[in-house]
């Protein structure tokens, strides 16, 4: 689908759609199920999908290359189910998606010395982690203060030794990937509750998506439904600068000089480009709208693609865990296209770094990083002669200014009063994506849902009934909180609690 660009003079519409990801495609889908046809998305990039994002890698026998995806890769949370089906699965089924499935069970460990099973760990972790996993459902229960998830697993048991790789190595798989963040600073209670919603109620198991179509199918399927080719409703290329907001509309100038007017607009910009301010907000956003914002967190989670002449590395194992001996985290994580169900026999590998680590690589050149990742396979096998990548690729998350890190999470210390304000609109504006979901933030899934949830209330409010999705009466605007709650009380500042000498020093 290709959108025709606009051409400089104030253009009218009833809600203006900023992003054509997952969200923005789903609030469009929303409103037009409500038969809103009068929207414009627009998007900054040549095309729609987002953070769901494939290119061409390495070459096949045949000469033709491989599609692998850098952003989102696995349907998540499908398998045996209590009855809810993921929606993102009910996308792939209903476009024939090619995904196979994931075995995180299947991993080989490794550290500087070669092969060393410390795979027994992993059953340690498993043991810690149901305790914490009741100690992290109490805390939400009955709304206590919360944990981070590495003093969750140490009330649990699991508290490996700083020096101990191999269960630092274990750690950051089990702890650090899914939040593409350090256990350290995840919230143990929300970072419970989105693991519980999306597996615990889809299913366990993830997908992996090897279409050559990509994984943006689904995506480019669904606005197919409701937007024409060369639709004049979808402004690719198109990168908002400003958004002036009130009580009576929205007005969107982008870069290119054109303008937007709107009766309402969704922003579903991803949290990081929100938090590096690369758009502008007229007024300002109020302090409550811009403290939740600045208190969520943007992972980053990136993934170095590699394609070899052979397989050295077991050809069954899909997983393959590195144990650095002074950096933990420190291209831990190897996980082998090569395998059988994915493209067997393809020779590619991809390292997966994370937070810091993924910064550091933004950072270097390819060649330094390639240089960095051949020594620590070299490790891993020694005694075998590895032959340098004929295909070597990694994206950047923190440079692409339409994205600014991969996905987010809730650091320890925040609540659900401030993440509904970073839910809320402001006036005539607002807000959707995988960030403003409670339960699905992170994936996909959450993206689909807040999308249709917005598109879904903003029709709501024009046809002038009360909606959401749910069917609640939903009426109005999102309620946010002004003064948010969660410290201590002042009146508790006293000597019986050890704070002699009043509230300030
Ligand atoms: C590396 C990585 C791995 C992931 N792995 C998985 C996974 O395996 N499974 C899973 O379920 N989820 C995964 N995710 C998360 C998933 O990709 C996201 O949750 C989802 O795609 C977010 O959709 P969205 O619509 O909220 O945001 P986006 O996809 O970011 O959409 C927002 C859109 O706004 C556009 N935009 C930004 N700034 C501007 C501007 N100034 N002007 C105009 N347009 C602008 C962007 O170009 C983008 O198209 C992963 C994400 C990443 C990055």
């Amino acid at each position: 689908i290709q959108g025709t660009s606009g051409t400089g003079a104030c253009r009218h519409t009833t809600v203006a759609i900023l992003g054509g990801g997952m969200a923005g495609i789903t609030a469009a889908q929303a409103l037009n199920n409500q038969s809103i046809a009068d929207f414009v998305i627009v998007e900054y990039q040549n095309r729609i999908g987002g953070r769901v994002n494939h290119t061409t890698f390495g070459r096949k026998a045949d000469g033709t290359p491989y599609v692998i995806e850098l952003g989102a890769y696995w349907v998540q949370g499908v398998g045996t189910t209590n009855g809810s089906v993921n929606p993102i699965l009910r996308l792939a089924q209903k476009y024939n998606l090619t995904t196979a499935l994931s075995d995180f069970e299947s991993i080989q460990t490794y550290d500087a010395t070669g092969s060393v099973d410390y795979t027994y760990l992993m059953d340690e972790y498993t043991t810690a982690s149901a305790r914490m996993e009741e100690i992290g459902s109490t805390i939400l229960k009955n709304n206590l203060q919360d944990m981070s998830i590495r003093q969750g697993m140490a009330l649990g048991g699991w508290k490996p030794k700083v020096d101990d790789m191999a269960a630092q190595a274990i750690d950051w798989l089990r702890g650090d990937v899914e939040s593409a963040s350090p256990v350290g600073e995840s919230s143990l209670a929300f970072g419970l509750a989105a693991g519980g919603f999306t597996f615990g109620q889809f299913g366990p198991d993830n997908y992996l998506v090897t279409d050559p179509r990509g994984y943006s199918a689904i995506i480019e399927g669904e606005a197919a439904t409701f937007l024409k080719n060369d639709d004049s409703r979808l402004l690719l290329n198109t990168k908002v600068a400003n958004i002036s907001y009130s009580d009576t509309g929205v007005t969107v100038h982008s870069h290119d000089g054109t303008c937007i007017t709107a009766k309402y607009a969704i922003c579903t910009f991803s949290l990081g480009v929100l938090q590096n301010m690369a758009v502008d907000f007229n007024p300002e956003l109020p302090l409550w709208k811009r403290t939740a914002i600045q208190k969520f967190t943007m992972g980053t989670y990136t993934k170095i693609f590699m394609q070899f002449n052979e397989t050295f590395w077991p050809k069954d194992s899909q997983n393959l865990l590195y144990a650095s001996s002074d950096r933990r985290g420190y291209y831990a994580s190897f996980q082998s296209l090569s395998a059988p169900g994915f493209f067997e026999g393809s020779n590619i590998l991809f390292a997966t770094v994370l937070a810091e680590e993924a910064y550091r690589v933004e950072r270097l050149s390819e060649a330094e990083v390639q240089a960095e990742i051949m020594a620590v396979l070299r490790q891993m096998f020694p005694g075998t002669t590895i032959p340098e990548p004929t295909a070597f690729l990694y994206p950047r998350w923190n440079k692409a200014e339409w994205a600014y890190g991969s996905y987010s999470n809730w650091p320890l210390g925040t609540t659900l009063e401030m993440h509904q304000n970073l839910r809320a609109n402001t006036s005539r504006l607002w807000f959707a994506g995988e960030a403003t979901s409670s339960q699905y933030f992170g994936f996909l899934h959450g993206a689909w849902f807040e999308g249709r949830e917005a598109g879904a209330q903003i029709a709501g409010l024009i046809q002038g009934h009360c909606t959401n999705v749910t069917g609640e009466n939903e009426c109005g605007g999102r309620k946010y909180y002004e003064s948010l709650a969660g410290t201590t009380p002042s009146n508790v500042y006293t000597v019986v609690n050890g704070w002699p000498g009043g509230l300030l020093y």
